[in-house]
């Protein structure tokens, strides 16, 4: 196989994040790190990114990026999965949605992730994929601290989920246009977008913010990023940092 001059292609390695970050005097911007076996995959804050056969996991580098811009592009990341996946397949337009801050959500359930991190004026943006994966027989084996109501793959869609080098073409491409978006005008232009496909936009919801939990209702998401909560004791929070602990999804047009 013949890949693009901007594409490392590693046989196995333990997080595609984790090695970029170890050879970032490497990389220029559009480059991308892929494994189809990542034995150490990384989420947020330490969590776990399990990768079992048929995940895409692959790392983006984008330069430059300023510090504030980093939780921006990790958002139009998410993006930049939903246009790839719009592009390639067949899906009616709620089918797809984000959970703020970084996973994207087919149906409601999670299809992918991404992991931002900077080396600046680098960021390395971390996407996990799940393209063909067979949950069911994966989660059979008791290794994988998951629920079948929390995950999915894009086979479940699709007989035929596109390959990885086309994904990787589109993911590429977005998250580059994204990244100029971003450098010349903040988040503004993709705020649109985001709001349209923000799964927690209406839903009541408690976010865990380090400082106890929220508890009230999805309110969108500003332009720096923040979780917007319109909480039950009236005020409206602006949250930089938080994990949505529970939400109760309004199920647009899947019923
Ligand atoms: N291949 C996978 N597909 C779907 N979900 C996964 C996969 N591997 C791990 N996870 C889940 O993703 C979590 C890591 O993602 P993350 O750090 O984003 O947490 P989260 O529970 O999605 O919270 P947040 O709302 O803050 O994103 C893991 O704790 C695990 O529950
Ligand atoms: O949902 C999350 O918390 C983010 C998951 C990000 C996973 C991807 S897989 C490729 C890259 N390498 C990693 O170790 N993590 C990211």
């Amino acid at each position: 196989m013949s890949f693009p001059p901007w594409l490392t292609w590693l046989d196995e390695c333990a997080s595609t994040n984790t090695w970029a970050l170890q050879h970032i005097d490497k990389f220029k911007q559009g480059d991308v790190v892929f494994t189809p076996r990542q034995t150490s995959g990384r989420g947020q804050q330490g969590r776990l990114w399990y990768a079992p056969a048929g995940v895409l996991t692959a790392s983006f580098i984008l330069q430059p990026i300023a510090p504030a811009e980093l939780p921006l592009l990790s958002l139009a990341a998410g993006l930049a999965v939903i246009h790839a996946l719009e592009d390639l397949i067949s899906l009616p337009a709620s089918a797809l949605g984000i959970k703020w801050p970084n996973d994207v959500l087919l149906w409601g359930r999670k299809l992918a992730g991404v992991l931002g991190e900077a080396r600046l004026p680098l960021a390395v943006v971390g996407v996990g994929l799940n393209r063909q994966v067979d949950w069911e027989m994966v989660l059979a084996a008791g290794t994988i601290n998951l629920t079948p109501e929390q995950v999915t793959s894009l086979s479940e869609i699709t007989a035929t989920p596109p390959d990885v080098l086309p994904l990787l073409v589109k993911l590429r491409d977005y998250l580059l246009q994204a990244h100029g978006v971003i450098r010349h005008g903040g988040l503004a232009g993709l705020l649109p977008q985001l709001r349209q496909r923000d799964v927690l936009y209406g839903c009541p919801l408690i976010v865990s913010t380090g400082q106890g939990n929220l508890t009230g209702a999805g309110a969108g998401i500003d332009e720096l990023g923040r979780l917007l909560v319109q909480s039950n004791n009236g005020s409206l929070q602006a949250l930089a940092a938080g994990r949505v602990l529970r939400w109760e999804a309004l199920r647009r047009g899947q019923e």
